[in-house]
């Protein structure tokens, strides 16, 4: 059994395996402009976050039943189980949908059926983050959230991703402060792509809890001291980093170091079916690239459930924790 962890950067669309791609372009009469699996893995090479955006954007076509939804998410949680998360907050994206006639009680009603069975089938708990794409318009985040309003009560907080520079996280100040007004708790990319300054404002201006990625605070040293001093956490994708080219590759990845200077780091997957891991295949890459002990390992997942909205059960947090501590690495291998 691989160590127990928490998954907390993860956007469904991003685990859509070209096999599921393929199987619901034929069951909802979808044209893909690939010959096959093997042609659209092909194109799984990106120079920075826009050529994989572009992709991601245009495979989502084949979504567009609640069904499709729930076998998304449903194929996730079977996955992700099986790389030891015991808890997932999920991202989604719902103007992705919406804009191509999707409508947001799809997404999510679809998401639940999943989620609903998911402790049951896969012994994964979960929480569903509804994400704000950062280069449409402000006004378009709003009316996003207006239509969200009938499924919040399926919803534990917001985020913010897409196209990061040029659009800095204080253009959405209006729709954070409306999302903690209708008590979700908040988180949002920064510093993938973008600079320290985008992580300060996110914190700042948007008030988030946990920052997404992160990745770039290491150019300065006064955004890290206050994110070691205010025990912000970090959700960092390793595999996904080297696919955009956010790092040179896996031996430069600034883990150790971010470790060591004393953050609250934690290892996702964000979107495994386009990089080439879940969240055990990170985990088992960082360890083996750069070396990271078996304690590393363990502050790792203990951090993941203490970054994990879990504060309306602290008991099921208690419980994963003390299987984080309990996890023999000689016995599990
Ligand atoms: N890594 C990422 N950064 C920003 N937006 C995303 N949407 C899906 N994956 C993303
Ligand atoms: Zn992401």
């Amino acid at each position: 059994m691989p160590l127990p962890k928490a998954e907390l950067h993860l956007h469904i669309e991003g685990t859509l395996e070209p096999e599921l791609a393929f199987a619901l372009a034929e069951r909802n009469g979808v044209e893909l402009p690939y010959a096959d699996e093997d042609a659209l893995r092909e194109v799984y090479s990106f120079s920075d976050l826009q050529s994989f955006l572009d992709l991601y954007y245009e495979l989502m076509a084949v979504l567009r039943t609640e069904q499709d939804f729930a076998d998304l998410a449903d194929a996730y949680l079977a996955r992700a189980a099986a790389q030891g998360v015991r808890h997932a907050e999920i991202f989604f994206d719902p103007q992705a949908h919406t804009s191509r006639g999707v409508g947001i009680g799809t997404v999510v009603e679809g998401l639940a059926r999943a989620l609903d069975r998911s402790e049951e089938r896969h012994g994964v708990s979960t929480g569903l983050i509804l994400c704000f794409l950062r280069d449409e318009p402000a006004e378009s985040a709003l009316e996003t959230l207006e239509a969200a309003r009938p499924y919040l009560h399926r919803i534990v907080g917001v985020g913010l991703d897409s196209a990061e520079v040029g659009n800095p996280p204080a253009k959405f100040r209006a729709v954070y402060e409306a999302a903690a007004a209708l008590g979700l708790r908040r988180v949002a990319h920064a510093g993938e792509e973008g600079p320290p300054e985008y992580i300060a404002e996110a914190l700042d201006v948007l008030g988030v809890e946990r920052v997404d990625h992160g990745l770039r605070c290491m150019e300065d040293p006064a955004l890290v001291e206050r994110l070691v001093r205010e025990r912000v956490p970090l959700t960092l994708c390793p595999l996904s980093n080297v696919r955009l080219r956010a790092v040179e590759d896996l031996a430069h990845h600034p883990l150790p170091a971010m470790l060591d200077a004393g953050l609250l780091c934690t290892v996702n997957s964000d979107d495994p079916a386009y990089f080439g891991g879940y969240a055990e295949d990170n985990l088992r890459a960082v360890r083996d690239t750069l070396g990271l002990s078996r304690e590393r390992l363990r502050e790792l997942a203990r951090n993941s459930f203490l970054a994990a909205f879990l504060d309306h059960d602290e008991e099921r947090r208690a419980r994963y924790l003390a299987e984080v501590e309990a996890y023999d690495f000689e016995r599990e291998g």
